[in-house]
């Protein structure tokens, strides 16, 4: 199968339970809850999107027509041989990265020592031997990943509370307040969330704050 990728960069995880983490992005194109053409927004299945995945032309993008070729473009921008014992981490997003995402690419990913998270919305369920699964469910789409490492709930969503999706399989609970015209209220919103129910966490976009990709 070949993969069409928007763009790959190096950074810190910004989101979540690896939060400073240093990482390779690959951000796949497309995705199944909305086209990502801004007039298609408002009848869209998901309407915060704060992620332009359209393309392949960003830093980076194209068309990779094996696994072996987009693992080893991941690869190269790795920072230095992993003598110094810190694990390689590539981060699959998008867009929706379960699309895509296949297991010869995990395979050949692991094979370059690479540990493998990938941040989905839940509607695909998850292929074998990924090692941190971060589900972000959206209200109204059907949820067929109901067990992974994080689940990460954008905040609020009308129609998806909390509670609904608690007892769920997953380790770590993350309530992520939602950017846009009322983000802080969300923000405030979450934390008094959070404070009232310490199954969920606080997980702060980072890389918005310190101005990172
Ligand atoms: C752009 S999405 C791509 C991965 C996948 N399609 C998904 O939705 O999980 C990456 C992460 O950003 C979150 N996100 C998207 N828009 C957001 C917003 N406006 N505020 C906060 N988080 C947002 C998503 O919920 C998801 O956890
Ligand atoms: N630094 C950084 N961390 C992220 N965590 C999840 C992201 C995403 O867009 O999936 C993201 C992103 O776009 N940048
Ligand atoms: S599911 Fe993810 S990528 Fe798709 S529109 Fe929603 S936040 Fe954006
Ligand atoms: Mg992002």
């Amino acid at each position: 199968m070949s993969y069409t990728v928007k763009e790959i960069f190096l950074t810190l995880q910004g989101e979540g339970g690896q939060a400073g983490r240093v990482a390779v992005f690959c951000r796949f194109t497309g995705c199944n809850l909305w086209s990502g053409r801004e007039q298609d927004r408002e009848s869209a299945q998901c309407r915060f999107c704060d992620t332009d995945f359209v393309g392949t032309d960003g830093v980076n993008g194209g068309r990779f027509e094996t696994a072996a070729e987009l693992a080893g473009k991941i690869d190269s921008f790795w920072p230095a041989p992993s003598e110094d014992n810190g694990r390689k981490l590539v981060v699959f997003t998008g867009g929706e990265p379960l699309l895509q995402l296949d297991t010869p690419l995990i395979e050949a990913m692991h094979v370059l020592d690479f540990d493998i998270a990938v941040e989905s919305n839940g509607t695909v369920s998850a292929p074998a031997g990924i090692d941190w699964l971060c589900i972000s469910p959206k209200a109204g789409a059907p949820l067929r990943q109901t067990q992974g490492t994080e689940l990460k709930l954008v905040y609020p969503q009308p129609g998806l509370n909390p509670a609904d999706l608690a007892q769920l399989d997953f380790r770590l609970f993350w309530l992520q307040p939602m950017d846009g015209a009322h983000q802080a209220e969300n923000l405030k919103a979450a934390i008094g969330y959070c404070l009232e129910h310490p199954q969920w966490g606080l997980s702060l976009q980072t890389h918005k704050l310190t101005g990172i990709p």
